[in-house]
């Protein structure tokens, strides 16, 4: 396994010599000429001072390279997908709500637009079809919207995971650290089973805190989380640095 924590200009990534020749394809791919430098026998890092468009993303190459998540661009508007700006100019943002100082990201006006609404799930849809996720986990409550139309197009079931004491059988729960104090996420046992392939859906990521615990929850019952999937990120919180290397596909930036 190679673990890519960080791309960013002038990254170095190390590996083992025996994958190199992954490496040399992965730079080939965006058009880079790697400088491979071996340090020890048996490890080598490669750098270049230009890097792809992408100004961060974390990821983890897996043996097969196939599932090279890179290879696919983890935001859409860096893709410059048409649609995008569309999506964008629906979100209503909302200065000091619920409190002074943030700037709050409203969906419920992207929902109101059926055609951008429609397109913000086609994408995902079109990411997500035929990659074997049996599960598709939205997060309460904006992940309920997203969700469910992504699950049933891509054929995959739909667990929610809810806020503490809203589900009737039998959970497990994690907490999580807010800005400002602490929340709690709990899931069905049974729901996910191990092994399972799953995509974490959810409106929006700031700190990251809830959809680390979603994760958490996911990789204790041994399912595989894939990827999470947010139509809105806001960089500035840094909240892809809390996801342990999980590959985060966004739709939309805000700062
Ligand atoms: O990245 P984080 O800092 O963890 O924040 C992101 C979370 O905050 C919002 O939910 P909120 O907790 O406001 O709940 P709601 O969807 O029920 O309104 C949003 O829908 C995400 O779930
Ligand atoms: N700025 C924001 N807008 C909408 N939902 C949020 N959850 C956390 N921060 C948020």
């Amino acid at each position: 396994m190679l673990k890519v924590d960080e791309c960013r200009p002038n990254l170095t990534l190390s590996c083992y010599a025996t994958h190199v020749p992954i490496l040399s394809d992965i730079y080939k791919a965006f058009e880079i000429t790697p400088k491979i430098t071996f340090q020890k026998t048996y490890a080598c890092s490669c750098s270049c001072s230009r890097i792809h468009t992408h100004t961060s993303c974390c990821f983890t190459l897996q043996q097969n390279y196939k599932t090279f998540r890179e290879r696919e661009p983890m935001s859409a508007y860096k893709d410059k997908d048409a649609r995008i700006n569309g999506i964008k100019d629906q979100i209503r943002v909302v200065p000091n709500f619920p409190k002074p100082g943030i700037m709050f990201q409203d969906i419920t006006t992207l929902l109101l637009k059926p055609k951008e609404f429609k397109d913000t799930i086609d994408m995902f849809v079109e990411r997500y079809k035929g990659k074997n996720i049996s599960v598709v986990a939205g997060i309460e409550a904006r992940g309920f919207i997203f969700g469910p139309p992504i699950a049933l197009a891509i054929g995959a079931k739909f667990v929610p995971l809810r806020k503490p004491k809203k589900l009737p059988g039998k959970v497990i729960s994690e907490e999580y650290i807010l800005e400002y104090g602490r929340d709690c996420l709990e899931m069905h046992v049974g729901a996910v089973e191990s092994a399972e392939r799953a995509l974490v859906v959810d409106d929006l990521i700031a700190t990251g805190g809830t959809l680390c615990a979603a994760i958490n929850l996911l990789e204790r019952v041994g399912a595989e989380v894939v990827e999470c999937a947010c139509v809105i990120e806001l960089p500035d919180l840094k909240g892809r640095e809390r996801l342990n290397g999980k590959p985060l596909y966004v739709l939309v930036e805000s700062h």
